[in-house]
Parts: structure tokens; sequence; C-alpha cells
């Protein structure tokens, strides 16, 4: 876990040796103590040098341990032990040292760099601070305004950056172990009192309390309620003003409140359930490793709208060729000004030469002959999208992919049209698409395990955190918004504003509440599509519309809204009052207030007091309901993928891990006594009926969510 190697100079090498990341679990920072205590033992060793295997010197502490309780040499002595050492200590850093990687380098007297490793201190986003010194020596290296910066963010910085802000003595193109082994034989000798960032004093500057001022008010605005950041820049303010032990001792007393929180425990599931989604699995047993997804170089993206633009950003950002396809010049002509210029700007910013020559502009489907995938991206229109899949198995080769862009719209209908329905899925964009990270990619019933092997790697190839899905109305997240939608829409109709409900969505950690977001996408998008659906037509009254459709209780309100002329943002006027169209600033529209008054008396509604603990229940836990629906039904192939699918595409608070997260952090007995309280006060609405995966698990004893995926596949082997 730790390789010792004697080396012919008076140099000892210590590999950490724990793949892919050298992680520093218990039996790496075994390897470690017993290495150097090697070292130091052996008088012929004058330095040592630190680094990793697979020119990767380390992703930081084992994050899979801190579920369980934590053994061996703990991480802090040990890096005292090391700065403290009378021989020489040198990191060689390749790849990357994050967190207690970079805590490890941050102990050693010297840090050379590669060109290409990247550094940071992300513990913050892990829910807790760089609790082994990283709070205390890093402030003393760049100073107070720089180390704020990285350890509340968890930034990573180039070496270069590095280079620039003290963190590291020596970049070089080559080799970091040579000219690490080169650095030490050069400085052998020298005192290393100097070196060792413990002895320095505080970094203390007249303008410390401002900038921790500032600091504070940064990311409270950011964090939403998060406490890491809050504390990172208490343990960064203590280097500033305490002796390094002092400091230490404060650092300890914060990692020890943050490392027990279920705000740390809701980001570390994150992190893992990020990386789990990309191990998709399919009903049929097809899964990311028993699964090859051909290679991908030309993609064609139909229609150059909002999305269609965005995705064609995407691909060509990742270096893929793109035929971009409309139906007249005109529009063409728009879309090609809005991706170039998208793609200008991009390549300045990043400093990199622009990728305009691998983007072909056409008006003919003939053009889209030699292309390995094609993903439509025209209007949510199911005759329409039918046309074009039609037309395009006309010029495309047999093997191409077609994928189709929808936010819900059925993928098997769709592949029925073609002569290729196992070539056939949905790639669910987020919008704006070359910013949104998630993709949903969906499987229709005759979708083969190879086409969704295709859609996963071109998604995580151009970036986005995708998460396999099964083919039904609205898929997952969008199935589960409506729920979410809709018992917003009845706390208004009960007697909330949307003001009130927004801001306990807000405290709650959503960057915006749900009627700011609904402003910002548009009213009149939810409302073609009610149309569409059959939800509105020519027999309801526009004056007195029916609170009861299609069997159940049906809010009219967002098409009473849209029948003023108000689509949110766009109009200047929506849930919230704009000063201008487009403007984005939402403030209180008391026309509204007196449009709900009115409302609640035509229909003889009492208004009732609701509280920010009922709006986020009604919310919250109907979409963790909807949640467990759609791993009865298979639609999902785990609380992850959900969880995952929330945090990435609907702005759900990171530090509350998702609503499938959320629920089991609640208590799922909680969940389902309030499921079964609102369902009895409003039995008009069956989505809140408790579903039966939620009973279930409740029956079987509430088991972490960790160990739902079993009881799904026990539920689905009675079926
Ligand atoms: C008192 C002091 C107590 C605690 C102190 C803690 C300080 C810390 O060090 S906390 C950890 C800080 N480190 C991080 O946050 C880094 C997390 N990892 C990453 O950012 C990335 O994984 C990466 C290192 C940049 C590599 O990225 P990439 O190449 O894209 O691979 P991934 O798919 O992300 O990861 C591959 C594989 O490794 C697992 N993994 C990554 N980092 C860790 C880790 N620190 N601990 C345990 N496991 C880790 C990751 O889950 C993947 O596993 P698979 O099983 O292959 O999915």
């Amino acid at each position: 876990m730790a390789r010792y190697t004697r080396l012919t100079e008076p140099i000892a090498l210590i590999t950490l040796n724990n793949p892919p990341v050298n992680a520093l679990s218990s039996a790496v920072r075994s390897g470690i103590v017993d290495s150097v205590s090697q070292a130091l033992k052996d008088d012929q060793v004058k330095a040592v040098v630190f680094c990793g295997e697979n020119r990767m010197f380390s992703g930081g502490a084992d994050i899979k341990e801190f579920s369980g309780s934590m053994s061996g040499p703990p991480l802090v002595r040990m890096i005292h032990s090391i700065e403290a050492s009378e021989k020489l200590m040198v990191a060689a850093i390749e790849g990357v040292a994050l967190g207690g990687g970079l805590e490890l380098a941050l102990g050693c007297h010297y840090r050379v760099a590669n060109t290409k490793a990247r550094l940071g201190l992300p513990e913050v986003t892990l829910g807790f601070l760089p609790g082994a010194g990283g709070t205390q020596r890093l402030p003393r290296l760049t100073g107070i305004t720089a180390a704020l910066e990285l350890i509340t963010t968890g930034r990573q910085i180039s070496a270069q950056e590095a280079l620039q802000l003290g963190i590291v003595d020596q970049v070089t193109e080559g080799n970091a172990v040579q000219a690490a082994m080169e650095l030490a034989l050069s400085v052998i000798g020298q005192p290393l009192n100097p070196r060792r960032l413990s002895l320095r004093p505080p970094v203390w500057s007249a303008d410390v309390d401002s900038v921790c001022e500032v600091a504070l008010a940064r990311v409270k605005q950011h964090s939403r309620g998060a406490m890491a950041p809050v504390a990172c820049v208490q343990a960064v303010r203590a280097a500033a003003m305490l002796p390094y032990s002092k400091g230490m001792e404060k650092e300890r007393q914060l990692m020890d409140t943050l490392f027990r929180s279920s705000q740390a425990r809701a980001l570390q599931y994150a992190f893992f359930a990020q990386r789990n989604a990309g191990k998709w699995s399919l009903p049929n047993g097809a899964r990311w490793n028993n699964t090859k997804a051909r290679d991908v170089q030309r993609v064609g993206v139909i229609g150059l709208g909002t999305m269609g633009r965005g995705i064609a950003v995407s691909l060509v950002k990742a270096g893929l060729s793109v035929v971009a396809l409309e139906s007249d010049a005109k529009q063409l002509e728009s879309g090609k000004k809005a991706v170039t210029a998208m793609l200008q700007r991009d390549a300045q910013r990043r400093g990199v030469g622009s990728p305009l020559h691998l983007l072909t502009f056409a008006l003919s489907f003939h053009q889209l002959k030699d292309v390995d995938l094609v993903i439509e991206a025209v209007f949510e229109d199911m005759n329409l999208k039918k046309r074009v899949f039609s037309d395009l198995c006309k010029v495309l080769r047999a093997g191409t992919l077609i994928c189709t862009n929808t936010s819900g719209l059925n993928v098997d209908e769709l592949a029925k049209v073609t002569d290729r329905q196992h070539l056939v899925v949905g790639m669910h964009f987020f919008a704006p698409a070359h910013v949104m990270k998630l993709l949903e990619v969906v499987y229709g019933s005759r979708s083969s395990p190879e086409a969704v092997a295709v859609a996963m790697a071109l998604g995580k190839r151009i970036q986005k955190v995708c998460v396999a899905v099964g083919n039904c109305p609205g898929f997952v997240g969008n199935r589960m918004l409506k729920l979410y939608m809709d018992q917003s829409l009845y706390l208004l109709e009960e007697g909330a504003t949307p003001e009130q409900v927004d801001q306990a969505l807000e405290e709650f950690g959503f960057a915006m509440g749900i009627f700011k977001v609904a402003d910002l996408s548009g009213l009149d998008v939810g409302w073609r599509v009610r149309k569409a659906s059959g939800l509105i037509g020519p027999d309801i009254d526009p004056v007195n519309p029916s609170r009861w459709r299609l069997g159940q209780r049906y809010c009219p309100l967002p098409d009473m809204l849209c029948q003023q002329g108000r689509f949110g943002q766009k109009t200047g006027r929506g849930w919230y009052l704009y000063n201008s169209p487009g403007s984005k600033e939402a403030k209180p529209d008391p026309e509204i207030l007196n449009f709900l008054e009115d409302y609640r008396l035509k229909y003889g509604i009492t208004p009732q007091r609701i509280s920010s603990q009922e709006v986020i229940e009604r919310c919250a836990f109907s979409l963790a309901n909807e949640g467990f629906r759609i791993l009865e039904d298979g639609i999902a192939a785990g609380p992850e993928d959900i969880d995952v699918i929330y945090l990435f595409g609907y702005g759900w608070p990171r530090h509350r891990g998702g609503p499938m997260f959320y629920a089991s952090q609640v208590g799922l007995s909680v969940v389902l006594e309030k499921m079964e309280h609102y369902h009895r006060i409003h039995p008009d609405v069956p989505s809140l009926e408790p579903s039966r995966l939620l009973r279930r698990l409740v029956a079987e004893g509430s088991p972490p969510i960790q160990q739902w995926r079993n009881h799904i596949k026990n539920l689905h082997s009675q079926l």
C-alpha cells in the first residue's frame, strides 16, 4: 500500500500504492508510517521523496472509510511527524494532489509538481474541512485571501497556479519524481525549520477581519444553508489569529462537528451516487461492464432552437464533428450565428483555438448520410418528431443511432416509425444544454444495450452526468417534477403565496423556488403541453375553469395566468412582477395576491395558514413518494440514480443528498406517516397515497438507502 525503495543516491522513495487514485486508506497510512520510520533508521538516507503509483500522487483520504469506524494511524499525526522529521521530505506531485493528498504534500519540506498536475482541497464538497492541518498550513503559504477562496470552494488549480501562489516550489514538464530527487540533492543539509509551515507565525494582517467578513458573506450567499463553507472560513481565520497549535485545536473542533453532520453524510453519498450513475444497468441484465459502446465521431443535430444549439455546442467542444440541420434558411442562419458566437466566446474564455472547423450547417437530410448518430432536437411535438424520424431512415446508414431529445414523449412510439427500433434511445438534455450537467438516457422497450452504451459513452464524452432511465411519461425527472409542481399549486389554492412557497424552498436549500423557476422557464411551455395532452380544451369554461380533470383534482391557476399573457420573465409578468420583459429580478406582485384571493372566493376555498414545514413536507415527500413508484416500476435502477437526477437537473441542494436520501434521513416511517396524513386530508389527490415500496420498506424495518436495491429486486421477483 506504500512501497519503500532505497535509491542509489542518499534518497528513499515512498510510493503510495492504492489504485485508482492512491487514496490514503488506513493501509496506505500504515505503509507510509512504516516506510518513514525505515528511512529515518537508515543513516545513509538523507532525504525522502513521496510519490504515487501510476503517476497519480493522491486523491486524498479514502472517503469510503468515513462511514465506518476509522482505524489506522491518524492523518494529522502522520503528517505532523513527516514535517517534524530531521530528514528532508519532498513531495513529487503528478496526476492529482487533493484533500489529504495535498495536506500530506504541505507537510513535506518541498513540493515539486508536473505541469499537468492538479491540486486542491475539495473537502468542503464532502461536507467538512481540510482537517489534517490544511486550514492552518495553506494560509501560511498563500496568505489568507487565496486560502479562503481555495478552501471554501474546493476549486482544483493547475500546477502553474500553484506555483504562482507559492504552494509548490517547482513545476516540471518532465518526471516529477526525477525533478524532486534533483531538488532534494541540491538542498540536502540546509536548515529545515524555515520549511516547516507549522513553525510559521499566524498570518495576521490589519484587514483580516474584513477579508473574513467578505468571505463569510459570499459563502452564506452561495452555500444556501451548507455548514462546511462557513466552518472553513472560521478555521482559516484561526490561522490568521492564532499560533499553529491553537489553530489546529480550532480546526479539530470544527471538523468534529462537521464530520458527524447529516450534511457530510449527504455530500459523501452524493459523491458516490454520481460515480455509480455511470455504472448503468438495464432490467434485462445488460450493464455498463458487459456491453461495448462503439465509437462515435460524427453527429447530426436536427433543429437549432435553444436545445439544439446547446447540444451542438457541447458536442463540438468535446471534439466531435457536427452536422447541424435546420428546416429553412432563415432559421439555419440564426442558429448558425448563435452557435458560432457561443463557441467563439467559450474558446476565448478558455484561451484555446476555435473549434468551428468541426461544424457543418445543413438544410438537407442528405447531408446526414455519413453521421454515426443523430440527435433530434426539434419542437416537442410527437407528430413532428415522427416525421423527422421516418425522413431520417431514408438517408441514414443502417447502423446509425437515432436519439431524440425529448423531455417526456414516448420513445417507443417514436421508435416504431423507424426501420431500427433497437437503435433508438432518448437523450433528455436540460436547458441550457451546454451548461446543465444532467443527461437522462432513455431506453425504450426495444432499445439495444449497445445503443444505450453508445448514448451513455457519448454523454460522458461531452462531460454530462448521465443516468440511464426507462421510458414513461416524463421519464424520472419530469415525472416527479409534475407532482412537486402540483403540490405547490395546491398550496396556493389553499392559502399560500408564491413568495411563501419559494421562500420555504430556498431556505431548504434550493437555489430558486419553484415559482421563480416556472417564470424563468416560461409558463407557456407547460400550457402548450397541457393543451396537447387534452387537459385544456374547448369544453373548459375559461372564466370558471373546472378544478377536476381526468378524474382528479386539477389546479387551473397557471392556465388562467397564461390567458392573461403572464408567461413569466419573458413577458415581465408571471407568478412575480419584473421591471421589464426579460428582466430577472422577481418582485412580489400585489395583483397576484388579489387574483389568488378572488380565486379562493370564487371556488369557496377558506384560506389556511400554511407553514414552511408543510411546504417542504408536501413538496419534498411527494417527490420521494413518486421516486418510490419509479423504483417499483423499474424506471430507475436505484435511489442513487433518482437523487443524481435531482442534484444535477433540478437544483436539489447537494448537502441534502437528493429526495430519496432526504427521505431516508428524515426516516421512512415519518415520510409514510406524513403522506398518510396529507392523503387523508386531500383524498382527491391520488398521488399523495403512500407508494407500495415505501410501505414495504417501512414494514421491513426501514433499511438504509444502500440496501434498497435488494428490496426492489425482491419486489420485482415477486411480481
Ligand atoms: C482528520 C482527517 C480526516 C479526514 C480528512 C480528509 C481529507 C480528505 O482527503 S477527504 C477526500 C478529498 N478528496 C477528494 O475529494 C477527491 C475525490 N476524488 C475526485 O475528485 C476524483 O475521483 C479524482 C481523484 C479527481 C479522479 O477523478 P476521475 O479520474 O474522474 O475518476 P473518478 O471516477 O472520480 O474516481 C475513480 C474511482 O476512485 C474512487 N475515488 C476517487 N477518489 C476517492 C477517494 N478520495 N476515496 C475513495 N475513493 C475514491 C471513485 O469513487 C471511483 O471509484 P469507482 O469504484 O471506480 O467508481
